[in-house]
């Protein structure tokens, strides 16, 4: 990152606990602007809590973060630089596709013009063209997802936080996907992509950050997290994940709870 440049998402000390159970601990990170940033973690992780605060759907129990230079106390100011793709598709049964994403251009105020070629031009990418005017409830899991994704970006963010993005895809629309996600990044789009699906964020991710029950345990290029740190030798994106997760649950029954953390 150039000096002075300000970071697409910055986090400090950022907690999140429901009842006896920290879902997210303490967590400090930055993402460069216009970077593909690769958030893994195993099931409960804390990954879409994160992915929820950063979107300012819910609070964090104490810590602060910054999107797209904006402080997440003021939803406002953030959420015209955002984009989300959560892990169920905001979208309604009785819209057709193209309705719906229409729907989500108007919240967006996109102007018409724009709105239309940018849709036309998405649904065409993701071979949608031919099912725009039925309506969803009669879509499959993944043409559900299509749609999810093209209304996460339609504005065009500066920021895109997409859970699972590939989830449901054929293998073309997988790599349709894929491409889509490297295109974005191209015109300076920042995308934070969280998957479980580790050759997505082995093939784009400029950057891996690794949680574990809450606590980020291992960050850096997708090459420096698969060079063993004692040998160098290279080593899966599988292999490391499943190294560092493990390495930080040894000796623990589970997720922390308040009363067991101290
Ligand atoms: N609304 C909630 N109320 C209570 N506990 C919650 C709530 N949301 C999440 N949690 C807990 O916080 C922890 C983190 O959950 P989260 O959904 O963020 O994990 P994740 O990394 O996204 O998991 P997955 O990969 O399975 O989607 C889990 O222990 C979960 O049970």
């Amino acid at each position: 990152m150039s000096p002075g440049e300000t970071p697409a998402i910055e986090t400090e000390a950022l907690t999140k606990r429901y009842g006896e159970t920290t879902a997210v601990s303490g967590l400090t990170m930055d993402v460069e602007s216009g970077t593909v940033y690769g958030f893994l973690g195993p099931n409960g992780a804390g990954k879409t809590t994160t992915m929820r605060i950063l979107t300012t759907l819910t609070r964090p129990t104490s810590g602060t973060a910054r999107v797209a230079g904006h402080s997440i106390d003021d939803r406002e100011a953030v959420t015209p630089h955002i984009g989300y793709l959560p892990e169920e598709p905001p979208i309604y049964d009785e819209l057709t596709g193209r309705e719906q994403l229409e729907y989500a251009a108007g919240l967006r105020d996109l102007p018409d013009a724009d709105a239309t070629e940018r849709i036309e031009s998405l649904l065409e990418r993701f071979d949608l063209l031919e099912d725009a005017n039925r309506r969803i409830e009669g879509y499959s899991k993944g043409m559900r997802q299509k749609v999810g994704v093209i209304q996460a970006v339609l504005h065009e963010p500066s920021v895109a936080f997409l859970d699972e993005p590939t989830s449901g895809l054929d293998p073309r629309a997988a790599r349709t996907m894929r491409e889509t996600i490297a295109d974005l990044a191209d015109r300076e789009m920042t995308i934070f992509l969280s998957t479980h699906i580790l050759p997505v964020v082995d093939e784009l991710a400029d950057e891996i950050g690794v949680l574990h029950d809450g606590e980020l345990v291992a960050q850096g290029e997708p090459e420096a997290l698969k060079s063993r740190a004692e040998t160098g030798e290279a080593r899966s994106l599988e292999e490391a994940f499943l190294e560092v997760t493990q390495e930080h649950g040894e000796g623990e029954t589970g997720r922390s709870a308040e009363a067991s953390a101290e």
